[in-house]
């Protein structure tokens, strides 16, 4: 089943557009990565499918239904933020106890553990808990309400990478166990790659890719040699990256049928790319073909 459709969806701001025509779909029981660089629409599409905002245009279907004050939905649906705002007088064991009574299927036992794990002191005034603590309430929240669909927006943010490893590691082992639908916002992109099932890269309010992580591997390779061989393999291709250092050279190219077997005929070493590294040459290369930022037309 699918889990999230969206059709032509766009979120218009006075000066941009946040989201532009945004069409995808995501299956149940994936774990999906939305990625793109600071201001691409991510966090927007994650409060339009969590009906915190209206869409300007186009049509959503979250769950079976539109995510709009729509309780049924909704009290399946967890979205974690970096940028969660508490009262003043709140401590993380009010947070889990309001978690506990609004997700269905939240299992305290698991959230007991986390709280253990993440070393987060559960009765300190969260305005006096640090970054990463305050990240810690988040996560806990996120994996102990098992919502069969969960966003987390850049969750980490002030947790140090053992901490950031240990929610890799427990959101697969969870997942594995529970499976449900989440789809993970961040920046750090090699850390989560062996996660993602599914990948989203928005940039500038559009989709720039939309694929299985499967099918990325093979959409791209690198190879290495001496700069003759290189150039010889290249030619007429233009690659997305090509650099030179003495006598030896390294490109980067989309790869075509029968590339990896004429690289090692021609004597070239051969490396796949990381979603990083596709990350910033796809992102960069639409950049330099764009404006930065989108204009609304005017009327
Ligand atoms: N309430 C708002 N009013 C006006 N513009 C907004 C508003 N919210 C978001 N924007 C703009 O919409 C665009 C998309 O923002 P969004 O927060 O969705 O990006 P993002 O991909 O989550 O970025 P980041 O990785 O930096 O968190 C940005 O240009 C942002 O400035």
């Amino acid at each position: 089943m699918t889990a999230i459709v969206t059709t032509d969806l766009a979120k218009r701001y006075a000066e941009v557009n946040a989201l532009d025509g945004v069409t995808l779909a995501l299956e149940e029981h994936r774990i999906h990565g939305l990625l793109g660089r600071n201001g691409a629409g991510k966090t927007t599409l994650m409060k339009l499918l969590t009906g915190q905002v209206f869409a300007s245009s186009g049509s959503m279907e979250v769950l079976g239904g539109d995510p709009v004050e729509n309780v049924d939905v909704l009290s399946q649906t967890a979205f974690i933020q970096e940028s969660q705002k508490y009262p003043d007088t709140f401590r993380p064991i009010d947070v889990l106890r309001i978690a506990a009574g609004a997700y269905p299927k939240w299992d305290q036992a698991y959230a007991d553990r986390l709280v253990e794990r993440f070393q987060l002191p559960t009765k300190r005034l969260i305005k006096k808990l640090s970054r990463g603590q305050l990240s810690g309430i988040g996560i806990v929240v996120g994996l102990a309400s098992r919502a069969p669909l969960t966003f987390f927006d850049e969750p980490y943010l002030g947790l140090d990478a053992v901490a950031r490893r240990m929610f890799y590691d427990e959101l697969l082992h969870d997942f594995a166990e529970h499976p449900r639908t989440v789809v993970l916002s961040t920046h750090h992109i090699d850390e989560v790659a062996n996660l993602l099932e599914h990948v989203v890269i928005l940039d500038q309010g559009k989709v720039l890719l939309d694929a299985d992580t499967d099918e990325l591997h093979d959409a791209a390779l690198t190879v290495s040699g001496r700069a003759d061989d290189v150039d010889a393999f290249l030619a007429g291709r233009e690659p997305l990256e090509h650099t030179r250092l003495g006598s030896l050279a390294t490109a980067t190219l989309a790869a075509r049928d029968g590339d990896e077997r004429a690289a090692r005929e021609a004597g070239l070493d051969i490396s796949p790319v990381s979603l990083q590294a596709l990350f910033v040459h796809l992102t960069t290369a639409n950049a330099s073909a764009t404006d930065p930022a989108t204009p609304v037309a005017t009327a």
